[in-house]
């Protein structure tokens, strides 16, 4: 059997901690993820704000350091082998952003944006093979290259921006994308369509994906598998349709119940803000939902440990039995 293509063991991020920077943060604790190499699939990330998704989606780009645990690439540790910083990895694991405007110059035509990680990644050679790959990527998304080139950012629809956004990380033929809230700027009308292309980068170009999301909706429309978060603790995971079909973590249950709101930035009614929904460093020695669990009892005073119930993973002391069955 070959290699997980992204294998994410037991890792914990913390931020801060050194000399003059207050104690540390902890912000992704024991996540652990393992995507196949044989089988593209699209993994949503799901949580409030501060929950510790983008520090995870970091964490498969290579950007943010483990301070526990490891990750591996095809088989290769990253931080071991330095592989993280090498053009390589940085090529096969590519990221799409929430905000599309942030990753355009104003003044450059979209063709010049698209030639530049041409050139960077060495990917074509002269510039009738770097506009064949443009026009090609851009007709892969559903835009029609003679509309869009020569054009410049604000002359396009964020829709446009934004297929444009997943059209750069085609052409760069990456194994893996990190999509970020890729759908959190724009209208409702076009959310269908981007969700459609990413869709489409797992089924008609093999690539996996990360899905990042504040939207549960969506994390169930595209998604193979689900993690939930919470305080940087994944408190549960399955395929997306049990989770969100039937959530067994009380706080998978508050999503769900949760009017979401009409702005998808503005998350979750109920949603906790600052320090409060990023917790603390005392709260890892017990459950970092007890402050908001409606079934909160004494044993939640010791951190959960994994229940394997329902064909999913839940942390959570309501599924104890479970564990101890299995
Ligand atoms: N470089 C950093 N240094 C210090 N703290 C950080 C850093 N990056 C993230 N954090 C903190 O880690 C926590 C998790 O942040 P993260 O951005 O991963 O959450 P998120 O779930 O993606 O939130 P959002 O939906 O608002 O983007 C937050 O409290 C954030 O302030």
């Amino acid at each position: 059997m070959s290699a997980p293509l992204l294998d994410i063991d037991d890792v914990t991020v913390k931020f801060g901690g050194g000399v003059g920077q207050g104690p540390a943060f902890t912000a992704l604790e024991n996540f652990t993820l393992r995507i196949p190499s044989d089988e593209p699939q699209i993994i949503a990330v799901a949580g409030e704000s501060g929950s510790g998704k983008s520090t995870m989606g970091g964490v498969g780009l290579g950007l943010n350091r483990p301070s526990a645990g490891t990750v591996r690439f095809q088989g290769d540790d990253i931080w071991g082998s330095g592989m993280a910083r090498s053009t390589d990895f940085r090529k096969s694991v590519q990221a799409i952003f929430q905000d599309p405007f942030s990753v355009f110059n104003p003044f450059y035509p979209v063709e010049r944006l698209l030639r530049i990680p041409l050139r960077q990644f060495g990917i074509a050679k002269g510039r009738t093979e770097q506009d064949e790959l443009i026009q090609d990527a851009l007709s892969k998304v559903g835009l029609r290259p003679e509309q869009i080139i020569g054009r410049h950012p604000h002359q396009l629809s964020g829709g446009q921006r934004q297929r444009i956004v997943v059209a750069r990380a085609l052409m760069l033929r990456p194994k893996l994308i990190v999509a970020d809230e890729p759908v959190s700027m724009i209208d409702a009308s076009l959310r269908a369509t981007v969700l459609e292309n990413l869709r489409s980068l797992r089924d008609d170009h093999g690539i996996s994906l990360i899905y990042i999301t504040h939207d549960l909706a969506t994390a169930r429309q595209v998604s193979d598998r689900l993690f939930v978060l919470y305080r940087g603790r994944a408190v549960e995971e399955g395929s997306a349709n049990d989770v969100i079909g039937d959530p067994l973590h009380p706080y998978t249950q508050l999503l769900m119940n949760s009017i979401p709101r009409p702005d998808p930035d503005a998350g979750w009614e109920g949603e906790t803000q600052g320090d409060e929904a990023r917790g603390t460093l005392s709260d890892r020695s017990q459950c970092v939902f007890i402050d908001r669990c409606p079934h909160r009892m004494d044993a939640c005073r010791r951190a959960p440990s994994d229940s394997f119930v329902q064909r999913r993973r839940v942390a959570c002391h309501l599924y104890d039995d479970a564990r101890v069955a299995t």
